[in-house]
């Protein structure tokens, strides 16, 4: 990976095409992940998670994937972290990243996603995205963190992770939720 190389996106003006959630569900030692049936990132473990519909907020749409994806509805969900994907051969994504530790429903598997609780020692990176080992650990430990991440195709050529209280401040947040 060469990460330290530098960074053909301009930050400053970049803007997603795709807004996006993530949903990290923790209780007793072990995080609710899914294996990833269909959409971006079909194949690989992730978080329950997808795209912002419009006229929705990102914790609106972060529970309605988790009731769609899994048929649970998280209580309670705090958000962590915004992650900025420059994508090569898919469009950009703004991701809003969440926690919680209460949620109604059994986690059932769909057309979408297979339920995978995961203890929190062996979360299987290397059947994730890249960039996650870079901010779940920490993520998971408490730390809110803003991202940016410069793919070309599914290897990572530039990142600059922040955690923090400092992070949040470096949040673009949701237009719509702005809007509210
Ligand atoms: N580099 C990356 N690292 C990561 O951890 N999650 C990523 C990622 N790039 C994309 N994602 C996640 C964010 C979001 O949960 C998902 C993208 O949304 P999806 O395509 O799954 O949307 P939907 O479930 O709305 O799908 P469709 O209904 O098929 O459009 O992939």
């Amino acid at each position: 990976m060469s990460a330290q190389q530098g960074c053909s996106i301009d930050w400053k003006n970049w803007q997603a095409e795709i807004p996006a959630t993530l949903m990290f569900i923790v209780r007793d030692g072990q995080v609710l992940l899914i294996e990833k049936l269909t959409g971006i990132g079909q194949g690989k473990v992730n978080g329950p998670g997808g795209k912002i519909d419009p006229g929705e907020s990102a914790e609106q749409a972060v529970i309605r994937e988790c009731q769609e994806e899994l048929h649970i509805t998280p209580s309670n969900p705090v958000k962590m972290g915004e992650l900025h994907f420059a994508m090569s051969d898919i469009p950009d994504i703004h991701c809003h990243v969440y926690m919680a530790e209460e949620f109604e429903g059994e986690p059932t598997p769909t057309r979408e996603a297979n339920p995978l609780w995961t203890k929190l020692s062996e979360i299987p990176f290397e059947k994730m995205w890249a960039d996650d080992r870079f901010w779940l650990p920490q993520m998971l430990d408490g730390q809110k963190f803003n991202g940016r991440f410069e793919f070309d195709l599914e290897e990572i050529i530039w990142q600059d992770v922040q955690f923090g209280e400092d992070a949040c401040a470096l949040w673009l947040g949701c237009p719509l939720e702005l809007a509210k």
